[in-house]
């Protein structure tokens, strides 16, 4: 009999609190192995504080978090922490804005940082020793040109520009080879071409195992590099569909929802699958 397959993500019944207030609620969320997702919705909606749970960097006030097979979160139980965590955080790729780099060690540098999660291929040592192997220094390299950044490989990390510090952090998460990728934002402080590309790099030509979940503002950009678009707003799920059904109806709706979690339950949200659909006139 064949196992179903284990999911990459799934959240149960769970709230993220912060100051008094409830930041995000989602009673429900899966997410399979090799997924993209695109999350979308107006500013304030909780996008990045579930990119956060997801990464272990929030803990929820309720519920359970379980990640590539490991549990966050769940009642009575304590914190991930000390070699867990770590493995965890060798999985999981984020792209993060604000984008922290090494600023004295070049472009090429910071990007083959990514590659210490692959601890085979480069154990510390040689990120101390600055002595990278010659198939990750090309493997590196040849990502920062798909950036555009080929000429400035060598240039150090405080003398980039903002746009090109972004493209070092997609390439540096890229390097890393994560089973899941978490990037919030990451073509915020590009020009549109380069956006396209990058945009391109992370959700096609990237591994196809690995599952994605990315935070856009332009959801049209992602036309075609995501299965599945999730809104948000207000701290809570407004609808998961495939991209085909995102209209501009949808996305209307979902900029003027500013629902609250504390206000209590907003309207059932539009499940995958599901299109809204106007009552007839
Ligand atoms: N550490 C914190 N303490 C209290 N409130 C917070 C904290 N971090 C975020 N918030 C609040 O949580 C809500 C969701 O913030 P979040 O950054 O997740 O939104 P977002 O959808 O990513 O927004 P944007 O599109 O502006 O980046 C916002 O109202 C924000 O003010």
């Amino acid at each position: 009999m064949s196992r179903p397959t284990p999911l990459d993500i799934r959240l149960t019944d769970v709230a993220v609190r912060a100051a008094g207030r409830t930041l995000l609620r989602l009673p429900s969320l899966e997410v399979a192995p090799g997924e993209r997702v695109a999350l979308i919705g107006p500013n304030g909606a909780g996008k990045s504080t579930l990119l956060r749970l997801l990464g272990a960097a929030v803990r929820p006030a309720c519920g359970e978090v379980r990640v590539l097979g490991r549990c966050l979160a769940a009642p009575g139980q304590p914190a991930l922490s000390g070699a867990a965590l770590r493995g965890l955080r060798a999985e999981v790729g984020q792209v993060v804005q604000g984008v922290p780099l090494v600023p004295r060690l070049s472009a090429l540098e910071n990007t083959l940082m990514g590659a210490l999660a692959r601890r085979c291929e480069l154990p510390a040592w040689r990120s101390w020793t600055r002595l990278y192997p010659e198939p990750l220094v090309a493997e590196a390299g040849a990502i920062l040109a798909r950036l555009g950044l080929e000429a400035r490989a060598d240039v150090r990390a405080d003398r980039l520009s903002g746009g090109e510090r972004q493209k070092v952090g997609i390439a540096r998460a890229l390097m890393q080879r994560p089973r899941l990728l978490l990037a919030d934002e990451p073509t915020a402080a590009l020009d549109p071409a380069s956006a396209a590309i990058a945009l391109r790099l992370l959700h096609q030509d990237a591994a196809r195992a690995m599952t994605r979940i990315t935070v856009v503002h332009q959801a049209a950009l992602l036309h075609g590099l995501a299965d599945r678009v999730i809104g948000l707003a207000g701290g809570e799920l407004v609808f998961d569909l495939p991209p085909s059904q995102v209209d501009a109806e949808c996305l209307r709706a979902l900029y003027r929802s500013r629902h609250s979690p504390e206000a209590g339950p907003a309207s059932p949200p539009t499940r995958r699958g599901i299109a809204p659909r106007a009552a007839p006139a």
